[in-house]
């Protein structure tokens, strides 16, 4: 049996159909089924089930809430980790966790590997930098993908957001000095669901191909959505948001195409697809 924490988040979503398409039996979990936080939730789940493998795709996302509300980022992207990671080490089962570019500064010339020095610049990147440690350092079975700027279903990413600044602003305004890779999270679903079946574990960065500054992010979005919009490429900085965020976190792939003997489709490519098959507006 698999089970899915988080199941209402986009990332789920996608894995959630990646399954039904490889007719694999799982039960989903969201926030208000079990509260990751709580311990006696979570152990009821793993006695009941006793999973074969355990999903975790639920995250404290908010970035820059992060900053203000770290007790709770800590609690869910850490301490909830640890919990977790205890029960399967219990109950033997293998866990599946999703990090971030965020652990890094950015300060890079190049992409970061898995062997990079971590050194997260906000509260988000910390927490989730500890939870990837605890479990590491729980002794259970895991897989640990690093990922990047992930677009799905929901409303959470940056293309909804996008749409909705669009909708409040006549003129968009969008950061060119801040580079990462745009990832699917439908590629991600297939990815990590190829490695499980392969038998893979460890940590790896799991992203498509290439990169690009949230300007051009943008601009592709826009010609493929055929939204007719000035989008002006700004300094970030004009934002002044609460969370700082690193200038270059691309992440190479390379690890895992290695491992897989698979190639990894570029952002492009994956954006197009998402935006033709998958985008509900
Ligand atoms: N989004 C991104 O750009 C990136 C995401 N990641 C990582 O990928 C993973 C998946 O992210 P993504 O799908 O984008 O995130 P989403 O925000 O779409 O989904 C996260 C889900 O977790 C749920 N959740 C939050 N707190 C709890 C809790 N205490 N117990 C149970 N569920 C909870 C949320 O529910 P609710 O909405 O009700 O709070 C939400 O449904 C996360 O680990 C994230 O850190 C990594 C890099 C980039
Ligand atoms: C308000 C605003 C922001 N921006 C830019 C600057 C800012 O850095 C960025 C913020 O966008 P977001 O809120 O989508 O970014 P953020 O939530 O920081 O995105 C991150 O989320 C977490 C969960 C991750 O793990 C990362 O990989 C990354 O995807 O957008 C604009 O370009 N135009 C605007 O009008």
């Amino acid at each position: 049996m698999i089970v899915i924490f988080g199941c209402d988040g986009q990332l789920a979503k996608a894995f959630q159909e990646q399954l039904n398409k490889q007719n694999k039996t799982f039960v989903a979990f969201n926030k208000k089924q079990c509260d990751i936080t709580n311990y006696l939730q979570l152990k009821d789940v793993f006695a009941t089930y006793k999973p074969k493998i355990v999903i975790n795709a639920a995250a404290y996302n908010l970035v820059d809430e992060c900053e203000v509300n770290f007790s709770e980022g800590f609690k869910v992207n850490a301490l909830s980790v640890a919990q977790m990671a205890f029960l399967s080490k219990q109950f033997g089962s293998f866990l599946v966790h999703f990090s971030t570019d965020y652990v890094f500064d950015g300060t890079k010339v190049g992409l970061y590997n898995e062997n990079d020095t971590t050194n997260p610049l906000n509260e988000y990147g910390k927490s989730k930098l500890l939870g990837e440690r605890l479990l590491i350092e729980s002794g259970c079975d895991y897989l640990i993908f690093r990922t990047s700027w992930v677009y799905g279903r929901g409303k959470n990413n940056f293309i909804s957001k996008l749409i909705n600044w669009c909708e409040k602003n006549e003129i968009l305004k969008v950061a060119y000095n801040e580079f990462s890779i745009p990832t699917s999270a439908y590629d991600i679903a297939y990815l990590a669901s190829f490695a499980l079946d392969k038998g893979l574990n460890g940590l790896y960065n799991l992203v498509n191909s290439g990169f690009c500054s949230r300007f051009e992010w943008a601009t592709f979005a826009f010609s493929k959505l055929k939204i007719d919009k000035l989008v002006y490429p700004v300094d970030r900085l004009i934002f002044n948001l609460k969370a700082n965020r690193p200038f270059l976190s691309a992440m190479t792939n390379k690890l895992i195409c290695n491992s897989l003997n698979v190639e990894i489709r570029d952002w492009k490519s994956a954006l197009a697809d998402f935006l033709e098959n998958h985008y509900e507006k």
